[in-house]
């Protein structure tokens, strides 16, 4: 049987017409992601695939202009670009001159003036539009005005590669921070400047800050002023020489930046502590002794942990107080950076509706959770001393909390930290009795190798997952329980702040069946940012019933072009600024752990039960019970998803420049995600057999050949058995956001989807045979499919630089399935570029079944169960050779559905040009 849809537009009985008419083909496509193969390495392993330092621009059809991408095509005469909607774009005819300028909107076309040089036409097209300092006010403050040094300490850790390196890049690339700025690294490492600097410079670029192409060029700048400095912590002498070193760097570009020849008049220096905690006491004797600026400011980020419960807390603030006083320390809790931490005041105190509600009149109760859907993953050793309370909950969580109970900071004093102290000490301690949930991962954390053997049973009662309930004792809100949960190795990923209001009474007349279910306001702060409102209306049409809906503000659709800073690149800039507020200060501090005290010492003296929960789950089934004794009403009916990004549904990005890579391989991370997706249309005209089957053949090669645990695959599938429910253009588009959100170097990614292909006309003209490539979901009927433009949106687009994605296309006209710019030409053994390249950063490599204007098969019959040729044969192939190289998999492919007789010719395409 064929798997294949002409027109996804057309309607069922045009389908039938069409299927007579031998116009329809079939199709099956499955994307998989599967680990990058170079010769020796492991199919799922991670290895560096290019020419190092090698730019591939080929045949590219981009040049630069003015340090912005500019698009030149020949030939065409509309035009549209990756630039979000809204933003402002600038198209110019180098031949009459002439310049249109225009705000994007979803469908943008442009034509030149004069219509005779229409084919001549040149885009400039901006990134997103950050405000510069000056626009901010800030581009006169102290720290732009002497000599700058940023200190990163623990320069060679995990933090500092991941988060705060990358985050001064950001800053620097927007010009926040001045031209004469320094940067050190400071670790005990003894290595050189370059060397620090290779082995830094993969992890500095996060594409999906959607400011990927303004850090990359600021790059070479930013690397000019990164030296490496090695030190031992408890050394003065190594820190007198880091003393002397700085102040020749700084001085050298101060001089250089600001083309003056007389020394700056002040030296401002920031430290930051990316190092254990128990480090932090001798570098901070070291650098007062040594280190600090005697003209200028002198500032502390420091990380958490602060301390390890109340009396360590209470040592340490002693310890670092008599050192440094308040204004010189900023404890940094990154959660208080998120966009959504920071708009909760906003939200509740600028919004007149709102604030009236915000208390035990209205408020049933408010539940903060964080879940995550990985593990401990290599902190297992750091987590048994630590556990998921001290980790998230008494810092992060609470302080959400907080934010979302304090006064407005004017009925305090005007600080917001008064206000957050003051409602603080208002929360009653947590009672140890309370039947709240504890949990510990199972399998997982416990059999974590991290774990040191003389730590095994003092793991026993450490908390992966923990739920409990605050209480505070004011006007305000006594009587509303406060559920505060966090988990690790969960069933999903997401951080969020849910009030549910009380219902009203119940008028028979008007909802005779039922009271409308609570109201609900929710801050979203990952993944999909998101304040919406769980809202009761009339179902549209004939019904009076009532249906709960939300109206929603998705900042991915309503924000999409702003640049929304990540959030340690904004606590960053708050700190060199020296904006406490955004700071932990250090009677909060001690508060959080006052509260924290008696339950944290139940749990460790082995008082309070840690049940066991399965890796993958919601936790401990117990947790979910106790809900109810709390008035927290979990309405199960009813679930928001986040809508797409406009850039997923409708926008079509330009061909761009080949991002210029190289560098070593990053270390692989561990992490794994797949997605299968299979969709047998059951009971339409379009119906499959062998789709469904591809999954479960795809998922077994996963888990057992290759060793993937279950709990990192999720499967869509129209049977209603798939562990991420129906594959409907909604929920393949979620999930393959899930996929892609968050993806660090080293991750490996997979994904397949298994069900019609079509294709239909690019209204843009990118695509060499005119037609974009579509998937077909199982509501086809009712919903747009999805194109390769919006799936490359969605998942290749968002990966860094050392994410490897592999996919599998077994559909019709999937050869360019997911639009990559390089193809394997098998007769040449040589990759062949397209001629509007799409290029992007991370490593992705699929298999399509066939070419652009080729169907797939439905190999019914053919093996035991039905299923798509490609897939089978992709399994069988790999069964019998798990490390192939890639195009020795794409011969093998090609033998393997030869020898089945199907005529389809599998395609391989890249996002790099592989060593092969
Ligand atoms: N990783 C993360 O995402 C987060 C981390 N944090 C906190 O930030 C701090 C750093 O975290 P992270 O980067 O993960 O930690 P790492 O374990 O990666 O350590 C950071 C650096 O500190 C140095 N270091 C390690 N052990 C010692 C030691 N015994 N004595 C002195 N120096 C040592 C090492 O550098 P070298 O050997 O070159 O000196 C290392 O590269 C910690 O306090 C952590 O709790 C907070 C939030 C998130
Ligand atoms: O501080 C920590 O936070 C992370 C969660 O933060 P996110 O910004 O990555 O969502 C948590 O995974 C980690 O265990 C904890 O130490």
């Amino acid at each position: 049987m064929e798997r294949g849809y002409s027109k996804f537009t057309a309607a069922a009985e045009k389908t039938e017409e069409a299927a007579h008419s031998g116009r329809i083909r079939p199709a099956v496509a499955v994307v998989v992601a599967v680990a990058a193969v170079a010769a020796a390495a492991g199919m799922w392993e991670y290895s560096h695939p290019w020419h190092e330092g090698k730019e591939r621009n080929g045949r590219r059809k981009c040049v630069e202009v003015g340090g912005l991408a500019v698009l030149h095509r020949v030939g065409l005469q509309r035009f549209r670009s990756g630039t979000a909607a809204g933003a402002r774009v600038q198209a110019k005819c180098p031949q009459c001159g002439c310049t249109n300028e225009m705000t994007m909107e979803l469908r943008r076309s442009m034509t030149c003036n004069d219509s005779s040089l229409e084919n001549k036409m040149v885009i400039e097209q901006e990134e997103l539009r950050a405000p510069t300092a000056a626009e901010m006010g800030f581009d006169k403050e102290p720290f732009r005005l002497g000599s700058l040094a940023i200190v990163v300490l623990g320069a060679t850790g995990d933090l500092a590669k991941k988060e705060t390196f990358p985050a001064l890049l950001d800053l620097l690339a927007h010009e926040y921070l001045p031209p004469q700025v320094v940067i050190f690294g400071v670790g005990r490492t003894k290595q050189d400047t370059g060397t620090f600097r290779e082995w830094l410079q993969p992890w500095l670029v996060k594409s999906f800050a959607g400011q990927m192409k303004r850090c990359k060029e600021a790059m070479p700048n930013f690397l000019k002023r990164l030296t490496y400095f090695s030190a031992n912590y408890d050394s003065q002498e190594d820190f007198a020489r880091l003393a002397l070193t700085l102040e020749a760097e700084e001085t050298q570009m101060f001089l250089e930046a600001s083309g003056k020849a007389e020394v700056p008049s002040e030296a401002n220096r920031v430290f930051y502590f990316a190092i254990p905690p128990f480090a932090f006491l001798a570098a901070a004797s070291s650098i007062k002794a040594t280190c600090l600026s005697s003209s200028g400011f002198n500032r502390l980020i420091i990380e958490k942990p602060f301390g390890h419960d109340l009396s360590s807390a209470k040592s340490l603030a002693k310890d670092l107080g008599a050192l440094y006083e308040e204004k010189h320390l900023l404890r940094m809790d990154h959660f208080l950076g998120y966009e959504i931490c920071q708009n909760i005041l906003s939200v509740r105190f600028g919004n007149a509706f709102l604030e009236p509600l915000m208390n035990n009149q209205h408020v049933a109760a408010v539940r903060i959770t964080l879940k995550e859907d990985f593990g401990t993953e290599g902190r297992g050793g750091y987590f048994t001393h630590y556990g998921i309370i001290r980790d998230v909950i008494q810092n992060h969580l609470l302080q959400m909390l907080t934010l979302v109970a304090m006064e407005k900071p004017c009925n305090v004093g005007g600080d917001v930290r008064d206000a957050k102290v003051a409602v603080l000490k208002a929360m009653m301690d947590i009672d140890p009795e309370d039947p709240a949930g504890l949990g510990n991962g199972k399998p997982g954390y416990l059999e974590d190798d991290s774990i040191a053997e003389k730590d095994r049973e003092k793991a026993k009662h450490c908390a992966t997952f923990a739920q409990l309930v605050i209480r505070i004792d004011n006007d305000r809100w006594w009587g509303v329980p406060f559920i505060v949960r966090a988990g690790k190795g969960l069933e999903e990923s997401k951080c969020e702040v849910r009030i549910q209001f009380k219902e009203r009474h119940r008028d028979p007349r008007l909802f005779p069946e039922a009271c409308p279910p609570r109201n609900e306001l929710v801050m979203r702060v990952s993944p999909h940012e998101a304040i919406y409102l769980k809202f009761n209306m009339k179902t549209p049409g004939l019904s009076t019933s009532v249906t709960t809906t939300e109206l929603d503000l998705s900042y991915n659709h309503r924000y999409e072009e702003v640049y929304r800073p990540l959030a340690y690149t904004r606590l960053i800039l708050a700190g060199v600024r020296g904006e406490h507020e955004s700071f932990v200060r250090d009677d909060e501090l001690i508060r959080a752990w006052e509260l924290f005290s008696p339950l944290l010492e139940k749990i460790e003296d082995g008082k309070k039960e840690v049940l066991k929960y399965p890796f993958g789950s919601r936790g401990p089934a117990e947790a979910d019970e106790v809900l109810s004794k709390f008035n927290f009403i979990w309405n199960k009916t009813y679930a928001w998803k986040a809508p797409m990004p406009f850039s997923a549904s409708g926008m079509d990005p330009s061909p761009s420049p080949a991002p210029h890579m190289g560098g070593a391989a990053p270390r692989p991370s561990g992490r794994r995600k797949a997605l299968l997706i299979g969709v047998n249309y059951f009971g339409t005209r379009a119906e499959l057999r062998g789709c469904i089957n591809d999954v479960h053949n795809l998922y077994r090669l996963l888990t057992e050949t290759y060793g993937w645990p279950g709990h990192c695959i999720k499967t869509l599938t129209d049977d209603g058995r798939g562990n991420g429910g129906m594959p409907t253009r909604q929920n393949i588009g979620q999930h393959m956001s899930w996929l892609s959100d968050g993806a660090q170097p080293g991750d490996v990614l997979f994904f397949s989807f298994s069900g019609h292909g079509a294709q239909k006309e690019d209204p843009h003209g990118y695509e060499e045979d005119g037609m974009n490539e579509t998937i077909l979901p199982v509501d086809f009927e009712r919903a747009p499919c999805l194109t390769d433009d919006e799936i490359s949106d969605i998942i290749v687009k968002r990966l860094p630089e050392g994410v490897r994605l592999t996919g599998v296309m077994d559909c019709c006209h999937s050869g360019t399935g997911l639009d990559l710019p390089f193809t394997w030409d098998m007769r040449r053994g040589m990759w062949r570029e397209e001629v509007n390249p799409f290029h992007s950063m991370g490593d992705v490599l699929m298999f399509s079944g066939c070419e652009d204007d080729d169907t797939s098969s439905d190999a019914a019959g053919m093996y035991a169960a039905p299923g798509g040729a490609m897939t089978t044969a992709f399994c069988d192939v790999l069964r019998r050779n798990p490390r192939p190289i890639y195009p020795q998999l794409l011969q093998l492919l090609h033998q393997h559905l030869n020898r089945g007789g199907f005529s389809q010719r599998p395609v391989l395409s890249s996002t790099q040009q592989w060593l092969v």
